[in-house]
């Protein structure tokens, strides 16, 4: 079956990124939050990285043009059900994902191929509480979504080889890799990302290193792009707790306990760049360690 209309739910980083690159790939796109505030800011977003990949001569004034034309935004969650594949972008909780696909199945067509772009959840369990769980499986982007070659494809134990396929042909369109990832918990990225971002926590519990000395090293002595720390806010700490949460929980190890810092941090709201203050804070010119 070929895919030629998208539905994405939830309009945060991750939402705002697919539908971006889908429409720069010439799907039609509808765009779902709960809140309006939260389209409206993603829209400006996905405009603002499109004039920036104008600006450097990637795309042209009229792709920019074409593909914003593509995106429709609507807080009515339903309006997605004739969508040929919904990617389902929501905040990284089991009950937020379950609500929503409770309240989407009864308007989906029966070749709605439904998935969801999960960091860490069983596509086996969510997949089981559908009526498809046959045509169900795991669309996991990485963040920056326009910038990110990867994406993991994950099938649930019975998702069936023509969704695969119908998944992988998009992620072709889309000029990204695919990667096979079987369905257990975090799959393989976050499986070995997320536990080095922990443990970069604990070193700053232990008082190993601050914000910024943790971040250099990782940075100047293992060539990595950013921090661990800078990384974690760029995610989400309420992102990255989910899947330590459920890492320890799935796999029942101790090797993968949440460090209580990342909880705090979680617990006052300081979720990172999003919510303009994590392991930096982002309110000022410049980003300033919290430690
Ligand atoms: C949690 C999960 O479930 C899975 C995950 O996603 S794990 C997280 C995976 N992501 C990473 O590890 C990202 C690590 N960081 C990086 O790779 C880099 O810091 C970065 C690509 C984000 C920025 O790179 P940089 O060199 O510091 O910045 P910069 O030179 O300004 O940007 C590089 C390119 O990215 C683009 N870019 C940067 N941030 C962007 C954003 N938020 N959205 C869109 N485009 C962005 C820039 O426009 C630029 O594009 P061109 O090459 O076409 O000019
Ligand atoms: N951050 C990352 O680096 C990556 C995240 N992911 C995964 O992508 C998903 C989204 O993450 P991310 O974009 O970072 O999170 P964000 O917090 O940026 O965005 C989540 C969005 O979903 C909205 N939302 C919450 N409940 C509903 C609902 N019932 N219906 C529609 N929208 C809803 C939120 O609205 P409100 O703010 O009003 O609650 C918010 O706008 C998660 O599953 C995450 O694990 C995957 C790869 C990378």
């Amino acid at each position: 079956m070929e895919i030629r209309t998208i539905g994405v739910v939830g309009a945060g980083q991750m939402g705002n990124g697919i539908a971006h690159v889908m429409a720069l790939a010439g799907y039609e796109v509808a765009l779902n939050d709960i809140s309006r505030e939260a389209l409206d800011k993603a829209m400006a977003t996905i405009r603002k990285n499109l004039d920036r990949q104008v600006s450097r001569e990637k795309i042209t004034q009229d792709e920019l043009e074409v593909a914003l034309a593509r995106i429709t935004t609507t807080q009515t969650l339903t309006d997605l059900g004739p969508s040929d594949l919904i990617i389902e972008a929501a905040t990284e909780r089991e009950a937020v994902k379950q609500a929503i696909f409770d309240e989407l199945l009864p308007h989906l067509g029966p070749q709605t191929i439904l998935t969801s772009n999960t960091s860490s959840i069983s596509i086996t369990r969510l997949a089981s509480r559908t009526d498809r769980p046959e045509k169900f499986m795991g669309f996991h982007f990485m963040n920056p979504v326009p910038v990110m070659q990867l994406v993991e494809l994950i099938r649930g134990i019975a998702t069936d080889k023509d969704t695969f396929e119908a998944c992988r042909a998009v992620v072709d369109k889309l000029g990204k890799t695919a990667a096979s990832a079987e369905d257990f918990p975090a799959f393989i990225v976050n499986r070995i990302l997320m536990p080095m971002i922990n443990e970069a926590v604990y070193t700053l519990y232990e008082g190993v290193g601050n914000v910024q000395s943790i971040d250099q090293s990782l940075k100047l002595g293992a060539n990595h792009p950013m921090g661990p720390l800078e990384l974690a806010d760029f995610i989400g700490l309420d992102t990255c707790l989910a899947i330590m949460n459920v890492l320890h929980d799935g796999l029942a190890d101790t090797k993968y306990r949440p460090c209580p810092l990342l909880t705090k941090y979680v617990e006052a709201g300081w979720l990172g760049r999003k919510a303009g203050r994590g392991f930096y804070d982002y309110r000022g010119e410049e980003p300033v360690p919290t430690r």
